[in-house]
């Protein structure tokens, strides 16, 4: 298996559905296929804050969320937790800055896919020299999701980031919606990773249908 290619990737990255049982109220594999039938073209397992499981649920809701993306015919990515991806067989892993090192994550899984959290001019070289795949750059604009983000950059920063050299897969993240998902688009990322914008929306599949047709 070789290293997948950045024309490859950059399709993967148009409708990034990121989520674990904590984001949604009704269950996640559920809320996940109604996504897949959206078309969402990327899933991200993100089991993490208050609440989230741990020990044998953790892995069997990751199992049965890799199937439905299997089964979809998208990426089934996990999000920190290098090992848990190699014991599901995943498509990839996404780490952060203060995560797992990139150098160490590339060694473990291989050519599989490997997604980076990156904030600054510094942080995206550095990150697609040790072997990064995509980028994810946020927030761009404010969110509920995440308590511990770093200063909201704006869906320009993406396009701040091509005009330095980044011509990488680039996702960008943060409080993004229908409602300005146009803004991100117009600011030259790749794709749009969301989570409540489909896991809290009424009508998940009709929520990743919307995002899917911005592109
Ligand atoms: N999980 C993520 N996924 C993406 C993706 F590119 F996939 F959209 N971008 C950014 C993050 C944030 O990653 P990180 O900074 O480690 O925080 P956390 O582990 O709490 O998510
Ligand atoms: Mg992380």
């Amino acid at each position: 298996m070789a290293r997948i290619s950045s024309s490859k990737m950059r399709e993967h990255l148009k409708v990034y559905f990121i989520a674990g049982s904590t984001n949604v109220s009704d269950p996640l594999p559920e809320v996940l296929q109604k996504a897949i039938d959206g078309g969402i073209t990327i899933f991200q397992y993100r089991e993490k804050g208050d609440g989230a499981l741990t020990g044998e649920a953790y892995v069997t809701l990751g199992k049965e969320l890799k199937e439905l993306c299997n089964k979809g015919g998208i990426p089934f990515i996990v999000n920190d937790d290098v090992e848990l991806a190699l014991a599901l067989g995943a498509d990839g892993v996404h780490i952060g800055q203060e995560d797992d090192n990139v150098l160490d994550v590339r060694q473990k899984i291989g050519d599989r896919i490997l997604g980076v959290s990156a904030h600054t001019l510094e942080e995206a070289r550095k990150a697609l020299q040790d072997g990064a795949d995509y980028l994810g750059v946020g927030p761009v604009f404010p969110t509920s999701s995440k308590n511990d983000t770093r200063e909201v950059c704006g869906p320009q920063f993406v396009a701040t980031l091509r005009g330095q050299g980044i011509d990488a897969p680039i996702v960008a993240i943060g409080g993004i919606s229908i409602t300005n998902a146009r803004e991100v688009v117009e600011g030259k990322a790749d794709g749009l990773s969301v989570i409540s914008a489909i896991s809290q929306a009424g009508d998940p599949r009709e929520a990743a249908k919307q995002l899917k047709e911005v592109w």
